[in-house]
């Protein structure tokens, strides 16, 4: 399968597929925040501002402590205005100045008036018989109400207006619902890939312990008996069951340890202490199976999907899974292909698998050269898209944004012309080209022998599926030969790129980059070289691909039609 781009969206299922647009959501959080701010500033002063009011009446009740009084005032109060029973104290606020605001304050002071007598004793006989108690009682029931029910709708205008400004201006920016379960579903394929410890997870840490001894990470946040929950559920709905019920029984630990469990969530605790019996059976069959665990792998070999599965996780978590006696076969050198131009500057060339060939060239870009090619990708970033066998689709096969940098010319089946082979790539790219060329020793600097760089930017979770790189139909001037992958950052954990049937994993780190054939001498495609991109477990990953195709480098090629011919590099 093969990735083009397809209309500006930041994320797919939820995944941040760019740490370049998380960056964008942080300050777009930030100024939600102040706004949030500022409406909460308002609600302390409208609150204040209420509460004061709501003070000065209480005290200046003839009866503030005859709570019969007082509910019978004010029942027969409303009663009377409403022409109607009493209504609920809630609705007496908006009764109030509704009545207020319509007939107009005289009017209401009246019939107010008319009621006093029969309403409120005051110390000194009516209240209504004193002017002043008059005056006060009539100002509570009005200017009072006004001043504290206006300061309320005064929030509540707000409110509505920054709620639909954040709706309206920021809606396509902004997560949605679908997105957080996303993230939460990228957590627990992170979780069963790099077999994290949900107890970590909690307390903000990443484990590595997978990975030989490699230090945790350790972020300032924890999480809540809420959010555990939550991803235990997040779980269960992709079928994770075995991760579903870590998260389960942890909450259960939590509960145990005092949390109080979340309002509405009463019905998960049944399923939390079967989570807790299940968890401790199943991780003791997991712990007799890796003990007894003998089976040599079989590496170079069509192995069947779950052990090719199984090698994948073990790779992406940076185990060595191949024998210490192959490991001893592989080795480095200085390449300079017998060229007197190389012999100036050799490549720092590593062999990760014999046949086939995998090879890393160390430190093949400079850190400028590296920012150079970034910032020419970043305003183009889009959403990748997978080319499949029958049709083309956005799926969780590969979450990372991509951009292609250079001629458009450059493998496009639709502009390609036998008689223009050549076209002119910026001197920074023609430049890239001819050193790909001496490396792979392939035709690249033209149109017909490669395709587009194309940048990949994969944010936490970002990752690419199990793939090959062959594939796509009517792809003109042969399939891709080669792929010739740059690493333009440093990842410190997960991202790596892996090949389970090779038992090849490669960590990414700044510059370096690996070089594979995708098919065999003869052309044909080889099933062994199926890869994928661990999900980025902390950091940003960032890579350059080049595209080398079949049809003009058949020359290249030593050797003859033979499947088995093997090729070194
Ligand atoms: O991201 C990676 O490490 C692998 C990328 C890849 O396989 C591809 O772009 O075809
Ligand atoms: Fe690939």
């Amino acid at each position: 399968a093969t990735t083009t781009v397809k209309e500006n969206k930041m994320q797919v299922n939820g995944v941040f597929a760019s740490t370049e647009l998380m960056g964008d959501l942080t300050i777009l959080e930030r100024e939600l925040i102040r706004e949030l701010e500022k409406l909460y500033l308002q609600s302390v002063q409208a609150t204040d501002h209420i509460k004061q009011h709501m003070d000065e009446w209480r005290n200046s009740q003839p009866h503030s402590n005859d709570k019969i009084n007082e509910e019978s005032e004010r029942k027969m109060l409303i009663g009377n205005l409403n022409g109607t029973t009493a209504a609920p104290v809630t609705d007496r606020f908006t009764t109030d100045v509704l009545q207020d605001e319509e007939a107009g304050s005289s009017n209401y002071t009246v019939r107010v008036m008319k009621l006093l007598d029969s309403v409120t004793p005051g110390d000194h006989g009516h209240a209504a018989h004193h002017p002043i108690d008059a005056y006060l009682l009539i100002k509570r029931r009005t200017h009072s109400y006004y001043v504290m029910t206006n300061a309320l709708k005064k929030l509540a205008k707000s409110i509505k207006s920054t709620l639909s400004e954040i709706n309206n201006d920021e809606a396509d920016l902004l997560p949605k619902a679908d997105d957080f379960h996303g993230t939460a579903e990228s957590l627990i394929r992170m979780q069963k890939m790099y077999k994290l410890s949900v107890r970590n997870l909690v307390q903000g840490i990443v484990n590595q312990d997978a990975s030989g001894g490699k230090q945790d990470i350790v972020s300032q946040n924890k999480l809540e008996l809420w959010d555990v929950l939550f991803l235990g559920e997040s779980a269960e709905r992709i079928g994770y069951s075995y991760e579903s019920r870590e998260w389960y029984a942890e909450a259960a630990a939590m509960l145990d340890l005092g949390a109080q469990l979340p309002p509405g969530t009463e019905h998960m605790l049944t399923k939390l202490k079967t989570a807790t019996v299940e968890q401790k059976k199943l991780s003791d069959i997991e712990h007799q199976l890796d003990v007894t665990e003998t089976d040599l792998p079989k590496f170079n070999t069509l192995m069947g999907p779950e052990e090719t599965l199984k090698y994948q996780v073990r790779l992406c978590a940076g185990e060595q899974v191949r024998s210490v006696e192959y490991e001893a076969t592989l080795y480095c050198k200085l390449e300079t292909h017998g060229s007197p131009y190389l012999l100036m500057m050799p490549f720092k060339k590593e062999i990760l698998s014999l046949s086939p060939p995998v090879v890393l060239y160390r430190k093949f870009l400079s850190p400028a050269q590296v920012e150079t090619i970034k910032r020419q990708a970043k305003p183009n970033l889009d959403l990748a898209e997978v080319h499949g066998e029958e049709n083309t689709h956005s799926t969780m096969e590969r979450i990372s944004m991509t951009s292609f940098i250079g001629k458009p010319e450059y493998g496009d089946p639709s502009t390609l012309d036998d008689l223009h082979p050549e076209v002119d790539e910026s001197d920074f790219l023609t430049d890239m080209n001819k050193k790909i060329e001496r490396a792979t020793q392939l035709r690249v600097a033209s149109t017909k022998a490669s395709e587009r760089y194309q940048v990949a930017n994969y944010g936490i979770g970002g990752m690419y599926n199990l793939h090959f790189d062959f594939g796509k139909k009517e792809r003109r001037n042969g399939e891709r030969l080669g792929t010739f992958l740059i690493y333009l950052t440093d990842i410190e954990a997960g991202g790596g790129t892996v090949f389970p049937r090779l038992g090849v994993g490669v960590q990414p780190e700044l510059g370096t980059a690996l070089f594979w054939h995708n098919l065999k001498p003869n052309g044909m495609n080889n099933q062994l070289m199926y890869h994928a991109g661990c999900p980025v477990l902390h950091g940003d990953k960032w890579i350059v691909t080049k595209w080398i195709l079949y049809d003009e480098n058949i020359r290249k090629f030593p050797c003859g039609l033979s499947n088995y011919a093997k090729l070194s590099l």
